[in-house]
């Protein structure tokens, strides 16, 4: 292992920096290790969506309710702490500056001016929860994310720009320094060269957090959330479905690909670069143990797990011209490129074409209801569009070695199903349901094989 210090980097999601009562499990999780020294935080629940929507542009009525409910959320919690005067005025010039960003989205709005709306909720929270620390008798020291993570200026999923981020360690170093402080920080923003916020997609606090721990090579980063790991499926959808206690690197990552909304799926990267392993908690029951994700872990087994996606659409493309014909695939996906379209699975046959895209992954990217998009793709053959299916993925390892599949597909006997993806990846295998057969299918394949 790389790390050469104790620093453990502890994330905590919005649910669990919802509320008063939550930020206090957090204080208390964060005070009960010394070894904790960053902490990296998401916005209170449901901030991030309701700057989302005061982003796209909403007429002064609504941006009121908006900004209203944003408030609610956060006085809430400054009404309960012992002296609220001061960050109540830190909130409330917030708000003011939500108001007038929002104002000038409702006449025009652009990414970099959305990206700066929807920061806003990490800032908040983490200035409340910083002045909480103090109250509670710790030192902590606010930094703001945006002086360390520095990124290109695609504002609504900037990419990292490693060495620009990585030339920043001393400033959090330098905090650091003062042996007892704890560092409250923010997760999913970053800002590109110009100095404006960008942000690292929906979910990306994890992203954030890794980062952390890569820059100040921290012995581990904790991500705290509302359940106690990495299940074999959503516990959401399957009650009985069991924590993993210990899973790989690249198991947790393909987990995450495929829609395991418990971990962003680019917190890995940090972490597998810097080695550092990521513990994944429930900030409300912090006794309960949980998931540690590391380079290898012992005896992986066959299964290990079910994810999935929602909102998939299908698009068929059909062609004559692709029988023996050499370079239709690069012509069709350079079209895909060009448009900015990403692409989840494909399968293919002689005279046709069938790929998955994640209908809201979709929205910084290129759009299937572009028309000029379709309109090129059909100069290539006949093309088809289908909305409404579910992509689920059984994880394991192995997987294109193991004879054990039809216990598997058992669960898909009454249900029709598309475009089955296996031997690409030792680590997947995908395949489309009908929405509407998503949950079914999750139960009966988890049924099947893990309980
Ligand atoms: N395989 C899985 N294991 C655990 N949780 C999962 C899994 N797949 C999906 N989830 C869901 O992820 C949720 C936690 O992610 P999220 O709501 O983004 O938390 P946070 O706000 O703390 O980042 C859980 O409540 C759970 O429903
Ligand atoms: N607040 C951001 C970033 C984030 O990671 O949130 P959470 O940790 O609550 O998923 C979002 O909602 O996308």
């Amino acid at each position: 292992m790389s790390q050469d210090s104790n620093y453990i980097v502890a994330k905590f999601g919005g649910t669990s920096v919802a509320d008063y009562d939550s930020m206090l499990n957090c204080f208390n999780i964060i005070n009960s290790d010394p070894n904790v020294r960053v902490v990296v935080l998401s916005a209170s629940a449901g901030v991030t969506n309701l700057l989302v929507e005061l982003a796209s542009g909403c007429d002064t009525e609504r941006r009121k309710e908006i900004i209203e409910k944003i408030r609610i959320i956060q006085f809430n919690i400054i009404n309960r702490l012992q002296f609220p005067e001061e960050i109540a005025q830190r909130i409330e010039s917030c708000l003011n500056h939500i108001s007038s960003l929002s104002e000038a989205a409702s006449l025009s709005t652009n990414e970099a001016l959305a990206a700066a709306i929807v920061g806003h909720g990490e800032l908040m929270s983490t200035m409340i929860f910083t002045h909480l620390c103090k109250e509670q008798g710790a030192r902590a020291e606010y930094l703001d994310a945006r002086d360390v993570i520095k990124t290109n200026a695609n504002f609504s999923e900037a990419q990292v720009i490693l060495e620009r981020t990585l030339e920043n360690a001393d400033k959090v170093l330098s905090l650091l320094a003062d042996h007892e402080a704890k560092i409250i920080t923010q997760g999913f923003i970053g800002q590109e060269e110009e100095g404006k916020t960008t942000l690292l997609g929906r979910g990306g606090s994890d992203y954030s957090a890794a980062l952390f721990a890569e820059v100040i090579k921290a012995k581990a980063c904790h991500i705290w959330t509302d359940v106690a790991g990495i299940y074999t499926t959503d516990p959401r959808i399957v009650p009985n479905a069991k924590r993993i206690e210990t899973i790989s690197f690249k198991e947790a990552s393909e987990m995450a690909i495929f829609g395991a909304k418990v971990l962003h799926p680019a917190t890995i990267l940090p972490a597998v670069r810097a080695d550092i392993p990521v513990f994944i908690g429930n900030s409300k029951d912090p006794k309960a143990g949980g998931t540690w994700i590391s380079k290898n872990v012992d005896n992986p087994p066959t299964f290990r797990g079910v994810a999935f996606k929602r909102n998939q659409s299908i698009l068929t493309i059909s062609s004559l011209r692709m029988l023996g014909a050499s370079g239709f695939l690069s012509k069709v996906f350079s079209i895909f490129s060009k448009y900015n379209v990403v692409i989840d699975c494909v399968t293919t046959s002689e005279v046709a074409l069938a790929v998955t895209v994640d209908h809201k992954q979709n929205q910084g990217h290129g759009s299937l209801n572009n028309p000029e998009l379709l309109a090129e793709l059909h100069e290539l053959g006949s093309v088809k569009i289908e909305h409404d299916y579910s992509l689920i993925a059984l994880i394991g390892n192995k997987l294109s070695q193991t004879s054990g599949l039809s216990k598997a597909l058992q669960a898909l006997d009454n249900c029709t199903f598309r475009m089955v993806c296996q031997g690409a990846s030792d680590y997947n295998i995908c395949f489309l349901v009908p929405a509407e057969k998503a949950d079914s299918t999750i139960i009966q394949l988890h049924k099947n094989l893990f309980e």
